[in-house]
């Protein structure tokens, strides 16, 4: 292990977690924010996130606490894991306690800020400064897969080296492999595409269209993906590693994903999205994304057909058989 650090990670969920429980069985001491009072009190009292990882422990070095100011005053490092729609309000509270002191700062939240459509590392440099140390965590994970210990991989991407090397560093354990990357607007367009795709792929499994047309839309998702990466000042290899195809590849073939099984209630169309999101009971960051994607694509001009339909079938304008057709009978063209 690295030499041992003091690290706050920001937002109690299930993926803040067990980034945590992580960092703590590697030897950290990590404070674990959560915003709400109750919950930092159950953590504590139970050492478990029943809700979200219910039956794992958590470790004795892993401090949970409602209280931001104790959570990150004197730690070295802090890595943000709310919602992407609570991003710019937690780092603004953190720039309130940090001050000008030199932090390392990284998040793990996978979508765009939905008011300004903005990636999350603009947001950060809006707030912390353009010579801010940050990075951005990604990559295929299951929040349940790494708080149980099985074998993950990850990018950490920064503008600056020593920073993608930093959190690779704090994250290197013999059960986690975390790759280093310097293309911010690749990763972070990955995490937050490979959802629409995973909501994708729910509703064509849940209408029963079978294994082809599966392997169809995560290919063709890929190719949205590049579009839009390529767009913005991304690079396309970096859709060919972890945070792009790896994502897509979990996201859209694993049951475990909330983003998915949106897409197959979804394909249920006797219920609405909002009463679908309910009864996920968690974040499901692509019906979020997928909005600002669509604004994004038409400032752009840019041709992402998949996205297009799973827009219209979250904002309740087409049924699932819809955006199907729609599909289907698009023009032949070349690859
Ligand atoms: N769960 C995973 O496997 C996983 C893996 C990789 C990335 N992510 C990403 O991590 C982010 C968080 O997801 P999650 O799985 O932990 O979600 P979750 O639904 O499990 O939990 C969300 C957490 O955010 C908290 N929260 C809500 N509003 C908040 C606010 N205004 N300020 C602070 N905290 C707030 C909630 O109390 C809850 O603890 C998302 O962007 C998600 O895409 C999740
Ligand atoms: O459960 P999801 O769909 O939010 O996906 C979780 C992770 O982002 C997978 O890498």
């Amino acid at each position: 292990m690295s030499e041992q650090r003091k690290i706050a990670v920001l937002g109690a969920g299930a993926w803040g977690t067990a980034l945590a429980i992580h960092l703590a069985k590697v030897g950290h001491v990590v404070n674990l924010w959560s915003h709400r009072a109750e919950q930092a009190e159950q953590l504590k009292a139970e050492q478990e996130n029943a809700r979200y990882l219910p039956g794992i422990t958590l470790p004795k070095n892993l401090v949970p606490t409602a209280n931001l100011v104790e959570a990150v005053s004197d730690v070295e490092a802090i890595l943000l894991v709310v919602p992407s729609n609570a991003f710019r309000e937690a780092l603004i509270a953190v720039k309130k306690v940090i001050g000008e002191r030199s932090v390392h700062i990284a998040w793990a939240t996978k979508g765009f800020e939905p008011v300004t459509q903005k990636l999350l590392h603009e947001v950060a440099f809006e707030v912390l400064g353009k010579s801010a140390k940050v990075a951005v965590l990604s990559g295929p994970t299951f929040a349940n897969e790494v708080a149980k210990g099985l074998p993950t991989a990850m990018v950490s991407a920064s503008n600056q080296e020593s920073e993608a090397q930093y959190w690779a560093d704090q994250f290197h354990y013999d059960t986690f492999r975390m790759y280093t990357q310097s293309d911010m607007v690749g990763v972070e367009v990955g995490g937050a595409y490979k959802n629409i795709m995973a909501i994708a792929t729910g509703i064509s499994d849940g209408l029963g269209m079978g294994a082809n047309a599966r392997a169809a839309l995560v290919s063709r998702g890929m190719v949205e993906m590049m579009r839009l990466s390529h767009a913005l000042g991304g690079q396309t290899e970096t859709i060919m590693g972890l945070a792009g195809l790896g994502d897509l590849v979990l996201t859209c073939t694993d049951d475990l994903s909330r983003n998915r099984r949106f897409g197959f209630g979804l394909a249920r169309g006797d219920l609405s999205t909002n009463e679908v999101m309910n009864e996920i009971g968690q974040v499901v960051e692509g019906a979020k994304a997928v909005k600002t994607v669509k604004q994004l694509s038409d400032n752009l001009g840019l041709d992402l057909p998949i996205m297009e339909q799973v827009y219209l079938l979250v904002s309740e304008k087409i049924s699932p058989q819809q955006a199907v057709q729609a599909l289907m009978s698009r023009s032949g063209k070349s690859e």
